[in-house]
């Protein structure tokens, strides 16, 4: 099975990425958070810490756009060619009202003919290999049947799943129903996104959908970093040994965003973030989370951390 690194914006830049390359066995692939191609320059300072080969050693990482112009998709991939970069992944997903609203993400799945317009536009203009993340529709599955069939008329190198409508956001279940269909008449290849959070929900994935050979993992990583181990180890990993490993991850972050940002505000931020998953890996840690949320230094924050670590706490 190959596991890959879901795109999450905010999350996995490349300061996560680098330290989880430094501490955890990789991900088949990394993918960035989404880039949005701007027409009249090139890459920002912060997408170009992003992109650039040093900051990506030993990965694989395939860029993500999110773009609703063919043409622009193009001329994105002739700039990150020349970061080495063969692959580019569409982003056909993101929910948000701001992104929804100007066509692009989830938005592109609104209207199928500028769907289809887009898509022979890029593949007219680019012979970058394209992936695509997508989910199922906007607001009923059903309208997965005429989008799949566009898909269908381009050689896409993935289509990754994620099996809900833009109206679930992240709510409700993945539908697996559509998965079935997806695996029937998808003309592509197919990978698996969504919900993922254990070895047990893997279990029942592959139980349910033996073919299916790549899953794309988000949140059950950012909650337990040893997860693509635990699932290519069948879920025997010693606890002891994995906390420890998870402080030291933690702490390459911590440093990462130090480096990378000024100001400790800023660390504090994308710190506090991630305890929002990484805390539902522990048990009995309530007071520490606490102070965690309520820490205006790093001194402060550190002290709570050590808390969590040194107590021993977890499930
Ligand atoms: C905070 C956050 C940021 C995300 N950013 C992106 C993004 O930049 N591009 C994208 O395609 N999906 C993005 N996603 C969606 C994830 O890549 C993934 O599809 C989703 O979390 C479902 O997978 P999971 O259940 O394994 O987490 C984001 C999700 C979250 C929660």
């Amino acid at each position: 099975m190959k596991l890959y690194l879901a795109p999450l914006e905010g999350i996995t830049g490349y300061v996560y990425r680098q330290a989880y390359h430094a501490c955890y066995e990789d991900a088949d692939k990394y993918f960035t958070p989404f880039l949005a191609p701007h027409t009249k320059r090139s890459f920002n300072a912060r997408e170009r810490n992003d992109l650039i080969p040093e900051h990506n050693a030993g990965m694989y990482t395939v860029p993500q756009v999110l773009s609703k112009s063919g043409e622009d998709v193009a001329a994105i991939a002739e700039e990150l060619k020349a970061f080495g970069y063969q692959e580019i992944n569409i982003n056909a997903g993101c929910p948000s009202g701001t992104v929804v609203s100007k066509g692009r993400g989830a938005g592109l799945l609104d209207d199928e003919r500028a769907l289809l317009h887009f898509m022979d536009e890029m593949f007219e203009k680019t012979d970058a290999e394209i992936s695509i993340k997508t989910r199922l529709g906007m607001e009923y599955p059903d309208e997965f049947e005429g989008i799949l069939k566009i898909y269908n008329r381009f050689p896409i190198k993935e289509l990754i799943l994620h099996p809900r409508v833009r109206e679930d956001y992240y709510k409700n279940k993945p539908d697996w129903t559509m998965v079935e269909y997806a695996l029937e008449y998808s003309r592509n290849p197919l990978v698996y996104n969504g919900d993922i959070f254990t070895v047990e929900d893997y279990e029942r994935f592959t139980e349910r959908f033996p073919t299916i050979d790549a899953i794309m993992l988000g949140r059950g990583v950012i909650r337990d970093p040893a997860l693509i181990e635990k699932i290519r180890s069948g879920g025997i990993i010693d606890r002891a040994a994995e906390l420890k490993r998870l402080y030291a991850f933690h702490n390459k972050l911590v440093t990462g965003y130090q480096e990378e940002m000024s100001g400790e505000k800023n660390v504090l931020f994308k710190m506090k973030e991630l305890w929002f998953y990484l805390g539902t890996q522990f048990t009995g840690i309530e007071k520490p989370l606490k102070k965690i949320k309520k820490a205006n230094s790093l001194i402060e924050y550190q002290a709570a951390v050590s808390e969590i670590f040194s107590t021993g706490a977890g499930k």
